[in-house]
Protein backbone atom coordinates (compact mmCIF):
# COMPACT_ATOMS: atom_id res chain seq x y z
CA UNK A 1 0.00 0.00 0.00
CA UNK A 2 1.29 3.60 -0.64
CA UNK A 3 1.37 6.58 1.41
CA UNK A 4 -1.41 8.27 0.39
CA UNK A 5 -3.68 5.10 0.47
CA UNK A 6 -2.52 4.27 3.89
CA UNK A 7 -3.27 7.85 4.96
CA UNK A 8 -6.76 7.94 3.52
CA UNK A 9 -7.21 4.22 5.35
CA UNK A 10 -6.36 5.24 8.55
CA UNK A 11 -7.73 9.07 8.46
CA UNK A 12 -9.69 8.66 12.29
CA UNK A 13 -6.58 8.87 14.16
CA UNK A 14 -6.27 8.67 17.71
CA UNK A 15 -3.64 9.18 20.32
CA UNK A 16 -3.77 5.61 21.73
CA UNK A 17 -0.29 4.70 18.95
CA UNK A 18 1.09 7.54 19.91
CA UNK A 19 3.50 5.10 21.89
CA UNK A 20 6.63 3.32 21.15
CA UNK A 21 5.95 -0.17 19.09
CA UNK A 22 7.29 -2.09 22.28
CA UNK A 23 5.07 -1.11 24.44
CA UNK A 24 2.24 -3.27 22.10
CA UNK A 25 4.30 -6.36 22.67
CA UNK A 26 4.59 -6.14 25.95
CA UNK A 27 1.30 -6.01 26.26
CA UNK A 28 0.13 -8.58 23.87
CA UNK A 29 2.53 -10.52 26.26
CA UNK A 30 0.64 -9.89 29.53
CA UNK A 31 -2.31 -10.74 27.79
CA UNK A 32 -1.13 -13.76 26.49
CA UNK A 33 0.06 -15.02 29.54
CA UNK A 34 -3.30 -13.98 31.46
CA UNK A 35 -1.18 -10.70 33.24
CA UNK A 36 -2.65 -8.28 31.46
CA UNK A 37 -4.71 -7.25 34.82
CA UNK A 38 -2.63 -7.68 37.49
CA UNK A 39 -1.95 -4.50 39.18
CA UNK A 40 1.00 -2.74 38.49
CA UNK A 41 2.56 0.48 40.22
CA UNK A 42 5.11 3.19 37.85
CA UNK A 43 6.99 5.91 38.36
CA UNK A 44 8.26 8.81 36.23
CA UNK A 45 10.81 10.81 37.15
CA UNK A 46 14.86 12.21 35.95
CA UNK A 47 17.89 11.92 37.76
CA UNK A 48 19.54 14.88 36.41
CA UNK A 49 18.53 18.35 36.57
CA UNK A 50 18.22 20.35 33.02
CA UNK A 51 20.40 23.43 32.03
CA UNK A 52 22.88 22.45 35.57
CA UNK A 53 19.86 24.31 37.11
CA UNK A 54 19.09 23.94 40.85
CA UNK A 55 15.55 22.79 40.49
CA UNK A 56 13.18 21.96 37.64
CA UNK A 57 9.04 23.32 37.57
CA UNK A 58 6.82 20.17 36.51
CA UNK A 59 4.70 21.38 33.57
CA UNK A 60 2.57 19.18 31.39
CA UNK A 61 -0.30 17.45 33.95
CA UNK A 62 -3.02 19.43 31.69
CA UNK A 63 -2.60 17.58 28.48
CA UNK A 64 -1.74 14.25 30.66
CA UNK A 65 -5.30 14.70 31.69
CA UNK A 66 -6.62 14.97 28.24
CA UNK A 67 -4.70 12.09 27.09
CA UNK A 68 -5.80 9.79 29.55
CA UNK A 69 -9.35 10.62 29.80
CA UNK A 70 -9.40 10.23 25.82
CA UNK A 71 -7.59 6.77 26.03
CA UNK A 72 -8.67 4.29 23.83
CA UNK A 73 -7.97 3.01 20.35
CA UNK A 74 -10.53 3.59 17.04
CA UNK A 75 -11.26 1.29 14.64
CA UNK A 76 -8.44 2.79 12.18
CA UNK A 77 -5.90 2.06 15.27
CA UNK A 78 -7.28 -1.38 15.24
CA UNK A 79 -7.15 -2.29 11.23
CA UNK A 80 -3.88 -0.77 11.11
CA UNK A 81 -2.47 -2.74 14.08
CA UNK A 82 -4.61 -5.65 12.07
CA UNK A 83 -3.56 -4.77 8.80
CA UNK A 84 -0.08 -3.59 8.27
CA UNK A 85 1.57 -4.92 11.80
CA UNK A 86 -0.39 -8.37 11.74
CA UNK A 87 -1.21 -8.35 15.57
CA UNK A 88 -4.42 -10.68 15.98
CA UNK A 89 -8.43 -10.28 16.34
CA UNK A 90 -8.48 -11.46 19.55
CA UNK A 91 -5.69 -9.73 20.86
CA UNK A 92 -7.21 -5.99 19.34
CA UNK A 93 -10.47 -7.13 20.93
CA UNK A 94 -8.67 -7.08 24.21
CA UNK A 95 -7.35 -3.56 23.25
CA UNK A 96 -10.81 -2.70 21.69
CA UNK A 97 -12.36 -2.23 25.27
CA UNK A 98 -9.04 -0.76 26.97
CA UNK A 99 -9.43 2.34 28.97
CA UNK A 100 -7.27 3.82 31.86
CA UNK A 101 -8.98 2.66 34.86
CA UNK A 102 -6.25 3.09 37.41
CA UNK A 103 -4.96 5.82 39.77
CA UNK A 104 -2.36 8.23 39.32
CA UNK A 105 -1.53 11.03 41.45
CA UNK A 106 1.15 13.72 40.15
CA UNK A 107 2.74 17.03 41.57
CA UNK A 108 0.28 19.71 40.56
CA UNK A 109 1.83 21.86 37.27
CA UNK A 110 4.09 24.60 38.90
CA UNK A 111 5.75 22.11 41.37
CA UNK A 112 9.50 22.19 41.92
CA UNK A 113 10.58 19.15 41.52
CA UNK A 114 14.31 17.71 41.79
CA UNK A 115 16.09 14.34 40.49
CA UNK A 116 15.25 11.02 41.35
CA UNK A 117 11.63 11.83 42.84
CA UNK A 118 8.22 10.54 41.44
CA UNK A 119 6.42 13.39 39.31
CA UNK A 120 3.70 11.51 38.70
CA UNK A 121 2.45 7.91 40.05
CA UNK A 122 0.43 5.04 37.88
CA UNK A 123 -1.10 2.53 39.61
CA UNK A 124 -3.55 -0.06 37.67
CA UNK A 125 -3.74 -2.63 35.21
CA UNK A 126 -0.34 -3.92 34.41
CA UNK A 127 -1.32 -3.51 30.55
CA UNK A 128 -2.82 0.46 30.95
CA UNK A 129 -0.14 1.69 33.31
CA UNK A 130 2.44 -0.19 30.56
CA UNK A 131 0.82 1.27 27.60
CA UNK A 132 0.58 4.77 28.55
CA UNK A 133 4.07 5.22 29.09
CA UNK A 134 5.47 6.82 25.48
CA UNK A 135 2.81 9.37 25.70
CA UNK A 136 3.34 10.19 29.41
CA UNK A 137 7.15 10.42 29.00
CA UNK A 138 7.01 12.54 26.03
CA UNK A 139 4.80 15.35 27.83
CA UNK A 140 6.77 15.55 30.71
CA UNK A 141 9.94 15.39 29.09
CA UNK A 142 9.30 18.59 26.84
CA UNK A 143 6.96 20.56 28.76
CA UNK A 144 8.83 20.35 31.84
CA UNK A 145 11.86 21.31 30.32
CA UNK A 146 10.73 24.62 28.61
CA UNK A 147 8.83 25.87 31.64
CA UNK A 148 12.18 25.19 33.33
CA UNK A 149 14.12 27.16 30.70
CA UNK A 150 11.47 29.88 31.48
CA UNK A 151 12.29 30.15 34.80
CA UNK A 152 16.08 30.52 34.59
CA UNK A 153 15.13 33.29 31.76
CA UNK A 154 12.86 34.81 34.41
CA UNK A 155 15.30 34.64 37.12
CA UNK A 156 18.43 36.55 34.88
CA UNK A 157 15.16 39.19 33.31
CA UNK A 158 13.84 40.29 37.06
CA UNK A 159 10.80 41.65 37.20
CA UNK A 160 10.48 43.38 33.74
CA UNK A 161 8.16 42.19 31.08
CA UNK A 162 9.14 38.89 29.49
CA UNK A 163 7.46 37.91 26.31
CA UNK A 164 7.78 34.52 24.65
CA UNK A 165 7.94 34.44 20.90
CA UNK A 166 9.40 30.96 20.04
CA UNK A 167 6.66 29.49 17.72
CA UNK A 168 7.96 30.30 14.60
CA UNK A 169 10.91 28.03 15.98
CA UNK A 170 9.60 25.46 18.17
CA UNK A 171 10.30 21.90 16.71
CA UNK A 172 6.69 21.67 15.23
CA UNK A 173 2.79 23.11 16.32
CA UNK A 174 2.32 20.81 19.40
CA UNK A 175 5.79 22.14 20.73
CA UNK A 176 4.56 25.82 20.05
CA UNK A 177 1.49 25.21 21.89
CA UNK A 178 2.07 23.54 24.82
CA UNK A 179 5.54 25.01 24.69
CA UNK A 180 4.30 28.23 24.94
CA UNK A 181 2.30 27.59 27.79
CA UNK A 182 4.99 25.95 29.91
CA UNK A 183 6.76 29.07 29.22
CA UNK A 184 4.39 31.03 31.07
CA UNK A 185 3.97 28.44 33.78
CA UNK A 186 8.02 28.78 34.19
CA UNK A 187 7.32 32.67 34.32
CA UNK A 188 6.32 34.18 31.25
CA UNK A 189 4.44 37.03 31.06
CA UNK A 190 2.41 36.85 27.81
CA UNK A 191 3.21 34.78 24.53
CA UNK A 192 3.19 35.93 21.07
CA UNK A 193 0.71 32.14 20.18
CA UNK A 194 -2.27 33.39 19.89
CA UNK A 195 -3.71 29.89 19.90
CA UNK A 196 -2.16 29.34 22.98
CA UNK A 197 -4.54 32.25 24.25
CA UNK A 198 -7.41 30.97 22.70
CA UNK A 199 -6.90 27.60 24.49
CA UNK A 200 -5.15 28.22 28.09
CA UNK A 201 -6.23 32.09 28.62
CA UNK A 202 -2.02 32.78 28.14
CA UNK A 203 -1.63 36.75 27.61
CA UNK A 204 -0.98 37.47 24.09
CA UNK A 205 1.15 40.11 22.76
CA UNK A 206 3.07 41.49 19.93
CA UNK A 207 4.67 44.16 18.37
CA UNK A 208 5.61 44.01 13.97
CA UNK A 209 8.02 42.79 11.84
CA UNK A 210 10.65 44.08 9.39
CA UNK A 211 8.05 42.40 6.95
CA UNK A 212 5.84 45.72 7.47
CA UNK A 213 8.47 47.79 7.21
CA UNK A 214 9.99 46.55 3.85
CA UNK A 215 5.89 46.15 2.58
CA UNK A 216 5.60 49.69 2.36
CA UNK A 217 8.83 50.75 1.26
CA UNK A 218 9.52 53.52 3.12
CA UNK A 219 9.66 53.18 7.33
CA UNK A 220 7.71 56.72 8.16
CA UNK A 221 5.15 55.38 5.68
CA UNK A 222 4.79 52.17 7.27
CA UNK A 223 4.96 53.42 11.28
CA UNK A 224 2.44 56.26 10.16
CA UNK A 225 -0.43 53.85 8.72
CA UNK A 226 0.46 50.87 11.45
CA UNK A 227 -0.15 54.22 14.15
CA UNK A 228 -3.07 55.41 12.64
CA UNK A 229 -4.59 51.91 12.71
CA UNK A 230 -3.54 51.10 16.44
CA UNK A 231 -4.75 55.31 17.18
CA UNK A 232 -8.10 54.04 15.64
CA UNK A 233 -8.56 51.03 17.80
CA UNK A 234 -6.97 52.11 21.11
CA UNK A 235 -4.38 49.84 20.72
CA UNK A 236 -1.07 50.48 22.00
CA UNK A 237 2.00 50.85 19.61
CA UNK A 238 5.92 49.09 19.77
CA UNK A 239 7.55 50.15 16.45
CA UNK A 240 10.29 47.93 15.91
CA UNK A 241 13.15 50.39 14.82
CA UNK A 242 15.63 48.23 13.25
CA UNK A 243 15.16 47.22 9.94
CA UNK A 244 17.27 50.31 8.10
CA UNK A 245 19.13 52.16 10.56
CA UNK A 246 18.18 52.18 14.30
CA UNK A 247 19.94 55.36 15.12
CA UNK A 248 19.96 57.21 12.17
CA UNK A 249 16.23 56.39 10.71
CA UNK A 250 14.28 54.24 13.20
CA UNK A 251 14.07 55.86 15.98
CA UNK A 252 13.47 59.14 14.70
CA UNK A 253 10.76 58.13 12.10
CA UNK A 254 8.95 56.15 15.39
CA UNK A 255 8.86 59.80 17.20
CA UNK A 256 8.21 61.98 14.40
CA UNK A 257 5.11 59.43 14.05
CA UNK A 258 4.28 59.65 17.49
CA UNK A 259 4.14 63.35 17.45
CA UNK A 260 2.26 64.00 14.83
CA UNK A 261 -0.71 61.69 15.93
CA UNK A 262 -0.54 63.08 19.28
CA UNK A 263 -0.29 59.59 20.74
CA UNK A 264 2.26 59.78 23.12
CA UNK A 265 -0.21 57.73 25.61
CA UNK A 266 -0.28 55.11 22.95
CA UNK A 267 3.72 55.16 22.35
CA UNK A 268 3.99 51.74 24.33
CA UNK A 269 7.92 51.24 23.30
CA UNK A 270 10.20 50.68 20.36
CA UNK A 271 11.82 47.18 19.38
CA UNK A 272 15.80 46.66 18.72
CA UNK A 273 16.13 43.25 16.71
CA UNK A 274 19.90 43.41 15.58
CA UNK A 275 23.16 45.16 16.41
CA UNK A 276 24.88 45.79 19.52
CA UNK A 277 22.05 45.85 22.20
CA UNK A 278 23.36 46.99 24.79
CA UNK A 279 25.23 50.36 23.07
CA UNK A 280 22.05 51.16 20.98
CA UNK A 281 19.86 50.84 24.12
CA UNK A 282 21.37 53.11 25.82
CA UNK A 283 21.22 55.83 22.52
CA UNK A 284 17.40 54.75 22.11
CA UNK A 285 16.91 55.71 25.91
CA UNK A 286 18.78 59.04 25.45
CA UNK A 287 16.92 60.27 22.24
CA UNK A 288 13.02 58.83 23.62
CA UNK A 289 14.02 60.66 26.77
CA UNK A 290 14.79 64.11 25.27
CA UNK A 291 12.03 64.03 23.09
CA UNK A 292 9.54 63.99 25.84
CA UNK A 293 8.94 60.00 26.37
CA UNK A 294 10.40 58.73 29.55
CA UNK A 295 7.53 56.24 29.83
CA UNK A 296 8.34 54.52 26.52
CA UNK A 297 9.96 51.32 26.65
CA UNK A 298 12.79 50.14 24.98
CA UNK A 299 12.39 45.84 23.97
CA UNK A 300 14.87 43.31 22.75
CA UNK A 301 15.01 40.70 20.64
CA UNK A 302 17.40 38.38 19.22
CA UNK A 303 18.64 35.25 19.89
CA UNK A 304 18.01 36.07 23.77
CA UNK A 305 18.61 33.54 26.24
CA UNK A 306 19.44 33.61 30.08
CA UNK A 307 23.01 34.10 29.30
CA UNK A 308 22.91 36.96 27.00
CA UNK A 309 19.91 38.75 29.16
CA UNK A 310 22.89 38.95 32.15
CA UNK A 311 25.89 40.00 30.17
CA UNK A 312 23.55 42.54 28.55
CA UNK A 313 22.29 43.98 32.14
CA UNK A 314 26.06 43.78 33.16
CA UNK A 315 26.54 46.33 30.17
CA UNK A 316 24.55 48.81 31.19
CA UNK A 317 21.84 47.91 28.24
CA UNK A 318 18.77 50.19 29.34
CA UNK A 319 16.55 47.04 27.97
CA UNK A 320 12.68 47.75 29.67
CA UNK A 321 10.85 44.57 27.85
CA UNK A 322 12.39 41.09 27.01
CA UNK A 323 11.18 38.86 23.81
CA UNK A 324 12.95 35.53 23.94
CA UNK A 325 11.87 32.68 21.07
CA UNK A 326 14.09 30.34 19.64
CA UNK A 327 16.66 29.62 22.80
CA UNK A 328 13.43 29.15 25.05
CA UNK A 329 11.09 27.05 23.04
CA UNK A 330 13.92 24.69 21.54
CA UNK A 331 15.94 24.06 25.00
CA UNK A 332 18.98 25.27 23.23
CA UNK A 333 21.49 24.54 25.53
CA UNK A 334 19.39 20.98 26.71
CA UNK A 335 17.36 19.34 24.21
CA UNK A 336 16.05 16.75 26.33
CA UNK A 337 15.22 16.39 30.05
CA UNK A 338 15.40 12.45 30.31
CA UNK A 339 12.44 11.44 32.41
CA UNK A 340 11.98 7.65 32.60
CA UNK A 341 8.91 5.52 34.06
CA UNK A 342 10.00 2.42 35.91
CA UNK A 343 7.73 -0.07 37.33
CA UNK A 344 7.79 -0.62 41.23
CA UNK A 345 5.59 -2.95 42.38
CA UNK A 346 3.30 -5.77 40.39
CA UNK A 347 0.83 -8.44 41.84
CA UNK A 348 2.30 -12.04 42.05
CA UNK A 349 0.81 -15.39 41.46
CA UNK A 350 -1.09 -15.05 44.79
CA UNK A 351 -2.41 -11.81 44.10
CA UNK A 352 0.04 -10.03 46.85
CA UNK A 353 1.91 -6.79 45.69
CA UNK A 354 5.71 -7.23 45.51
CA UNK A 355 8.49 -4.24 45.32
CA UNK A 356 10.55 -4.56 41.98
CA UNK A 357 14.09 -3.32 41.44
CA UNK A 358 16.61 -2.29 38.67
CA UNK A 359 19.66 -2.69 39.68
CA UNK A 360 22.48 -0.78 38.05
CA UNK A 361 26.50 -0.76 38.13
CA UNK A 362 25.59 3.31 39.26
CA UNK A 363 24.47 3.40 42.37
CA UNK A 364 22.37 6.94 40.93
CA UNK A 365 20.48 4.95 38.24
CA UNK A 366 19.25 1.88 40.66
CA UNK A 367 15.59 2.55 41.01
CA UNK A 368 13.33 2.96 44.27
CA UNK A 369 11.14 -0.49 45.08
CA UNK A 370 7.68 0.05 46.51
CA UNK A 371 4.87 2.29 46.67
CA UNK A 372 6.15 5.26 47.91
CA UNK A 373 4.85 8.78 49.01
CA UNK A 374 6.99 12.19 48.29
CA UNK A 375 6.92 14.69 50.60
CA UNK A 376 8.93 18.57 50.99
CA UNK A 377 10.23 18.82 54.68
CA UNK A 378 9.28 22.78 55.21
CA UNK A 379 11.21 24.72 58.34
CA UNK A 380 8.83 26.26 60.35
CA UNK A 381 10.96 28.30 61.77
CA UNK A 382 12.12 30.16 58.87
CA UNK A 383 9.96 28.53 56.17
CA UNK A 384 12.55 27.36 53.51
CA UNK A 385 13.02 23.68 52.46
CA UNK A 386 14.84 21.41 54.08
CA UNK A 387 15.02 18.51 51.26
CA UNK A 388 12.44 16.21 50.03
CA UNK A 389 11.71 13.17 51.54
CA UNK A 390 10.39 10.06 50.06
CA UNK A 391 9.06 7.59 52.33
CA UNK A 392 7.03 4.30 52.24
CA UNK A 393 3.45 4.85 51.89
CA UNK A 394 2.24 3.53 55.60
CA UNK A 395 4.61 5.81 57.15
CA UNK A 396 3.71 9.02 58.50
CA UNK A 397 7.26 11.01 58.38
CA UNK A 398 5.00 14.47 59.97
CA UNK A 399 4.33 12.74 63.22
CA UNK A 400 8.06 11.87 63.88
CA UNK A 401 9.07 14.86 65.78
CA UNK A 402 12.61 14.86 64.73
CA UNK A 403 13.14 13.61 61.26
CA UNK A 404 16.68 11.65 60.11
CA UNK A 405 17.14 13.16 56.44
CA UNK A 406 20.02 11.64 55.00
CA UNK A 407 21.77 10.89 51.59
CA UNK A 408 20.63 8.20 49.86
CA UNK A 409 23.92 7.16 48.16
CA UNK A 410 26.26 9.12 50.60
CA UNK A 411 24.47 8.40 53.91
CA UNK A 412 26.85 10.07 56.26
CA UNK A 413 25.76 13.27 54.78
CA UNK A 414 22.53 13.34 57.30
CA UNK A 415 20.69 15.73 59.40
CA UNK A 416 17.80 15.97 62.16
CA UNK A 417 15.11 17.80 61.20
CA UNK A 418 12.79 19.52 63.88
CA UNK A 419 9.76 21.53 63.82
CA UNK A 420 8.63 21.24 60.15
CA UNK A 421 5.85 19.97 58.20
CA UNK A 422 5.62 17.52 55.90
CA UNK A 423 3.77 18.73 52.90
CA UNK A 424 2.96 15.90 50.73
CA UNK A 425 3.23 17.08 47.18
CA UNK A 426 1.56 14.31 45.15
CA UNK A 427 -2.63 15.58 44.64
CA UNK A 428 -4.86 12.26 43.47
CA UNK A 429 -5.53 13.02 39.66
CA UNK A 430 -7.32 10.35 38.12
CA UNK A 431 -8.85 7.11 41.10
CA UNK A 432 -11.06 4.21 39.49
CA UNK A 433 -9.76 5.62 36.14
CA UNK A 434 -12.35 9.25 36.86
CA UNK A 435 -10.29 12.63 37.42
CA UNK A 436 -10.96 13.86 40.22
CA UNK A 437 -8.57 16.89 40.06
CA UNK A 438 -9.76 20.18 39.34
CA UNK A 439 -7.34 21.76 36.80
CA UNK A 440 -6.53 25.61 37.80
CA UNK A 441 -6.14 28.62 35.88
CA UNK A 442 -2.48 29.57 33.52
CA UNK A 443 -1.86 32.04 35.84
CA UNK A 444 -2.66 30.42 39.00
CA UNK A 445 -0.45 27.47 37.93
CA UNK A 446 2.21 30.48 37.46
CA UNK A 447 1.65 31.90 41.06
CA UNK A 448 1.90 28.84 42.43
CA UNK A 449 5.14 27.66 40.50
CA UNK A 450 6.54 31.46 42.12
CA UNK A 451 5.30 30.83 45.43
CA UNK A 452 6.93 27.61 45.47
CA UNK A 453 10.62 29.01 44.24
CA UNK A 454 10.48 31.19 47.54
CA UNK A 455 10.65 28.24 49.64
CA UNK A 456 14.37 27.62 48.31
CA UNK A 457 17.17 29.44 49.63
CA UNK A 458 18.56 31.40 47.02
CA UNK A 459 21.76 29.01 46.93
CA UNK A 460 19.41 26.11 45.38
CA UNK A 461 18.38 28.90 42.48
CA UNK A 462 21.68 30.45 41.39
CA UNK A 463 21.79 30.14 37.45
CA UNK A 464 24.86 28.24 37.46
CA UNK A 465 26.73 26.37 40.15
CA UNK A 466 23.58 25.48 42.47
CA UNK A 467 23.96 23.66 45.73
CA UNK A 468 22.41 20.01 45.06
CA UNK A 469 19.03 19.82 46.91
CA UNK A 470 18.44 16.75 48.96
CA UNK A 471 16.13 14.25 48.29
CA UNK A 472 16.74 11.82 50.54
CA UNK A 473 14.79 8.26 51.59
CA UNK A 474 13.20 7.34 54.73
CA UNK A 475 15.24 4.35 56.74
CA UNK A 476 12.34 2.47 55.72
CA UNK A 477 12.58 2.99 52.15
CA UNK A 478 16.33 3.03 51.92
CA UNK A 479 16.03 -0.93 54.37
CA UNK A 480 13.53 -1.95 51.86
CA UNK A 481 15.86 -0.86 48.79
CA UNK A 482 19.19 -2.86 50.25
CA UNK A 483 17.23 -5.23 51.55
CA UNK A 484 15.78 -6.35 47.54
CA UNK A 485 19.31 -4.93 46.10
CA UNK A 486 21.05 -7.75 48.10
CA UNK A 487 18.12 -10.60 47.31
CA UNK A 488 18.35 -9.59 43.97
CA UNK A 489 22.29 -10.18 43.74
CA UNK A 490 21.77 -13.50 45.29
CA UNK A 491 19.48 -14.77 42.50
CA UNK A 492 21.42 -13.71 39.93
CA UNK A 493 24.10 -15.17 41.47
CA UNK A 494 22.15 -18.99 41.80
CA UNK A 495 21.42 -18.06 37.54
CA UNK A 496 25.24 -18.05 37.40
CA UNK A 497 26.02 -21.58 39.07
CA UNK A 498 22.70 -22.72 37.60
CA UNK A 499 24.41 -22.74 33.93
N1 LIG B 1 26.05 44.12 23.62
C1 LIG B 1 25.90 42.83 23.44
N2 LIG B 1 26.56 41.97 24.22
C2 LIG B 1 26.42 40.64 24.08
N3 LIG B 1 25.64 40.07 23.15
C3 LIG B 1 24.95 40.88 22.33
C4 LIG B 1 25.04 42.29 22.44
N4 LIG B 1 24.25 42.81 21.49
C5 LIG B 1 23.68 41.79 20.84
N5 LIG B 1 24.08 40.62 21.34
C6 LIG B 1 23.73 39.26 20.93
O1 LIG B 1 24.66 38.87 19.96
C7 LIG B 1 24.08 38.11 18.93
C8 LIG B 1 24.29 38.87 17.62
O2 LIG B 1 23.66 38.21 16.57
P1 LIG B 1 24.09 38.36 15.05
O3 LIG B 1 25.51 38.04 14.89
O4 LIG B 1 23.11 37.63 14.26
O5 LIG B 1 24.05 39.93 14.79
P2 LIG B 1 22.87 40.84 14.44
O6 LIG B 1 23.32 42.20 14.78
O7 LIG B 1 21.66 40.39 15.10
O8 LIG B 1 22.72 40.70 12.90
P3 LIG B 1 21.42 40.40 12.03
O9 LIG B 1 21.12 41.70 11.39
O10 LIG B 1 21.86 39.34 11.11
O11 LIG B 1 20.31 39.93 12.91
C9 LIG B 1 22.62 37.94 19.33
O12 LIG B 1 22.46 36.73 20.04
C10 LIG B 1 22.39 39.12 20.26
O13 LIG B 1 21.36 38.90 21.21
O1 LIG C 1 15.43 35.66 18.10
P1 LIG C 1 14.45 34.81 18.82
O2 LIG C 1 14.78 34.71 20.26
O3 LIG C 1 14.26 33.49 18.15
O4 LIG C 1 13.03 35.59 18.80
C1 LIG C 1 12.14 35.56 17.76
C2 LIG C 1 12.65 36.25 16.55
O5 LIG C 1 11.72 36.07 15.54
C3 LIG C 1 11.68 37.25 14.78
O6 LIG C 1 12.70 37.23 13.84
P2 LIG C 1 12.51 36.75 12.33
O7 LIG C 1 13.81 36.97 11.66
O8 LIG C 1 11.92 35.38 12.26
O9 LIG C 1 11.41 37.72 11.74
P3 LIG C 1 11.43 39.31 11.60
O10 LIG C 1 11.51 39.58 10.16
O11 LIG C 1 10.19 39.74 12.22
O12 LIG C 1 12.62 39.81 12.33
C4 LIG C 1 11.88 38.34 15.80
O13 LIG C 1 12.29 39.51 15.22
C5 LIG C 1 12.87 37.75 16.74
O14 LIG C 1 14.18 38.10 16.41
O1 LIG D 1 5.58 40.37 18.32
C1 LIG D 1 6.78 40.29 18.07
O2 LIG D 1 7.54 41.24 18.14
C2 LIG D 1 7.35 38.95 17.65
C3 LIG D 1 6.58 37.84 17.53
C4 LIG D 1 7.13 36.66 17.15
C5 LIG D 1 8.45 36.58 16.90
N1 LIG D 1 9.21 37.68 17.01
C6 LIG D 1 8.67 38.84 17.39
Amino acid sequence: MDNVQQINKYADDSLALHTDLYQVNMVETYWAEGMSERRAVFELFFRKLPFGNGYAIFAGLERIIEYVQSFGFTDSDLAYLHDELGYEEDFLAYLKQLRFTGKITAMREGELVFGNEAILRVEGTLAEAQFIETALLNIVNYQTLIATKASRIRNAVGDAPLLEFGTRRAHEMDAALWGSRAAIIGGCDATSNVRCGKRFGAKVSGTHAHAMVQAMLDEYEAFLRYAKRQKQMNRKCVFLIDTYDTLKSGIHNAIKVVKELGIKDLFEGVRLDSGDLAYLSKEVRKLLDKAGFKETRIYASNDLDEYTVLNLKSQGAVIDAWGIGTKLITAYDQPALGAVYKIVAIEDDHGKMVDTIKISGNPEKVTTPGRKKLYRIINLVNHRSEGDYIALEEEKPQEEGRLKMFHPVYTYISKFVTNYEARELHADIFLGGKLVYELPGLYEVQAFAKGNLELLWDEYKRNQNPEDYPVDLSQRCWDNKMNLIHAMKEKAEGVVKET
